[in-house]
């Protein structure tokens, strides 16, 4: 039996259209709409897709979208000061500084200039911890937008053993938190794991993100597990293509994401659910 398909986009536009719902409501109470800064330093192209895309998102959802376009030579100086404007300034729900920042600027000292509150990347050490300590906190998109996908295949997690592929600060050490946390036996691999293949062959749920392109092949899957590749990688003629060779590994796998329309839109939807998370915490 071919995998079930994890459609990310239909169920990123399920949870659109719910915060749509719920920011006219806010506003039919006379509040004002949740507003995210989303600050883009230099002219990164895929960096620049994204951040219209999440652009587009918050005006679809009825945000204030606040742009924050600012040129390559941008000091760190320059970037810490408008991260404490928009600290301070009450329309500002959630701030989201674009990443990779180039090279010049320490984007971890920038992180943490982030008011935790307006943390809606949840990359600042505090939520990090918290998330850490099962304690609510705003959590990082893409592995929280991960965990409402497993949800959606019915399928329990707790007790089952979940491998993510990579360490990253952004997806692969906040991704495994996320699964111990849903009560999953977790193993995280890295470039010094010894038997990658052996590791993956025990995922009942396998978290791809390695960023290269087809590098785990379907013979390596799990018959009956869940697959989710978080990679984006654009090939040589445009098109995109995750991290597992997705129509061999849909050969074995119960459930997969596909890519484009599976991690994806997930991250973009989670990041609205934060910010307006953070603007509901922040004007109550
Ligand atoms: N501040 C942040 N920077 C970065 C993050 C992040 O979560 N916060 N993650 C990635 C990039 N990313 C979000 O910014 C992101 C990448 C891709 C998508 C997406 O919707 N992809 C589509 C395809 C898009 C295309 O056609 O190119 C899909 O997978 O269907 C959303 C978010 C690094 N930086
Ligand atoms: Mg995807």
């Amino acid at each position: 039996m071919p995998a079930r398909i994890l459609d990310g986009k239909a169920v990123a536009a399920r949870i659109r259209e719910q915060l749509r719902e719920r920011v006219e409501a806010r506003q039919a109470a006379g509040r004002r709409p949740p507003g995210l800064a989303v600050v883009l330093v230099g002219e990164h192209p895929a960096s620049s897709v994204y951040v219209r895309m999440k652009r587009r998102d918050c005006a679809q959802v009825g945000f204030d979208s606040q742009a924050h376009d600012l040129p390559e030579q941008t000091s760190q100086a320059e970037l810490l000061a408008l991260i404490d404007r928009l600290n301070a300034a009450p329309e500002t729900h959630g701030i989201l500084v674009q990443l990779p920042l180039p090279r010049h600027i320490d984007a971890q000292a920038v992180i943490e200039r982030i008011d935790p509150a307006k943390d809606v990347d949840g990359f600042h050490p505090a939520n990090v911890g918290r998330l850490t300590l099962r304690l609510p906190g705003l959590r990082s998109c893409t592995p929280h937008g991960v965990m409402t996908l497993l949800r959606e295949t019915g399928e329990p997690l707790e007790g089952r053993n979940a491998v993510v592929l990579g360490q990253s600060n952004i997806v692969g050490r906040p991704m495994a938190l996320e699964l111990l946390n849903a009560r999953c036996t977790v193993t995280i691999c890295h470039s010094r794991t010894r038997d990658l293949a052996a590791e993956v062959g025990r995922a009942d749920v396998l978290v791809a993100a390695v960023g290269r392109p087809e590098f785990v092949p379907g013979e390596w899957i799990r018959e009956g597990s869940t697959v989710i590749d978080v990679g984006i990688n654009r090939r040589d003629d445009g098109s995109l293509v995750g991290d597992v060779d997705y129509p061999t590994a849909a050969e074995r796998a119960a459930w997969i994401t596909p890519v484009p329309g599976g991690v994806g839109p997930m991250t973009r939807a989670t990041l609205l659910e934060n910010t307006l998370a953070a603007a509901e915490a922040l004007d109550a």
